[in-house]
């Protein structure tokens, strides 16, 4: 019994584990940050394509897809940012208990916030990938127009303007979203991928799991 909600937590029969032998993978959050036009969005759902192709189920949590809807009560001080990364992470974590990969394309600006997040994930689960654009080539790129709007101050407390970006001091993966083609991010995300043996060894032709064709053995691989 939780003593501060009065609930009891449901244990259910079909695990995570169950849910990730039907996939060609195992379940992760890729947890992208970076400043607004960095390239977070675009690359998460580049990702999102080539796993696709590649038969894994997939899910993108996209900033102002979820500011208009579960957190659409949220604005941009420290305490609605800290909220709306304190709520991303729980529907991540939610995804990836689900069996997919789940993506998140949020500034996340503070570094506690995205400890938070981390910390609810059993580790090697959570892998942070800094997408890595300085400031003047998101100004310059400027997608939405809010660079402009923050420089006049028309747009209060924006990220990397009137309102800090802590970069990621140790992150799984940084991508250099600034300067490089995104098909190269894209086939950085997913060698890193490949590395950590995210793909199961043999999707196809079953393996030593004694699983049918397409439901082996995954492999765990979280960092030492
Ligand atoms: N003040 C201010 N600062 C930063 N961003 C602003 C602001 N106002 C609106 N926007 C738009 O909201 C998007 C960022 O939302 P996030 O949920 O990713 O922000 S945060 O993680 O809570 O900091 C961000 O989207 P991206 O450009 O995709 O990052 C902006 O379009
Ligand atoms: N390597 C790259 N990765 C991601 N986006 C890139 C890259 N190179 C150029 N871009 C461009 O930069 C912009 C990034 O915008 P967006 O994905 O909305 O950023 P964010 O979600 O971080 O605000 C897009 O116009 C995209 O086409």
């Amino acid at each position: 019994m939780n003593k501060s909600t009065n609930t009891v937590w449901h244990s259910a029969t079909i695990t995570r584990a169950h849910r990730e032998q039907l996939n060609v993978h195992r379940s992760v959050v890729l947890w992208f940050t970076g400043l607004s036009g960095s390239g977070k969005s675009t690359l998460a759902h580049a990702v999102e394509d080539e796993l696709y192709q590649r038969s894994c189920r997939t899910f993108v949590l996209d900033g102002d897809n979820v500011r208009q809807g579960l957190c659409s009560d949220l604005g941009f001080s420290v305490q609605d940012r800290s909220e709306n990364i304190r709520r991303i992470s729980e529907a991540a974590k939610l995804l990836v208990e689900s069996g997919v990969i789940a993506m998140t394309a949020f500034i996340s600006p503070f570094r506690s916030d995205r400890q938070r997040a981390r910390s609810i994930f059993p580790h090697g689960d959570f892998i942070e990938i800094f997408c890595e654009a300085s400031l003047n080539v998101c100004e310059q790129r400027d997608v939405k127009g809010l660079y402009r709007r923050a420089r006049s101050g028309e747009v209060k407390e924006f990220t990397g303007i009137s309102s800090p970006y802590e970069a990621p001091a140790n992150p799984e993966l940084a991508v250099r979203t600034g300067e490089l083609p995104l098909e190269d991010c894209v086939a950085q995300v997913i060698e890193y991928l490949r590395q950590r043996n995210v793909f199961r060894e043999n999707p196809s032709g079953g393996d030593e799991s004694g699983l049918p064709a397409g439901r082996g053995r995954i492999v765990d691989g979280a960092p030492d």
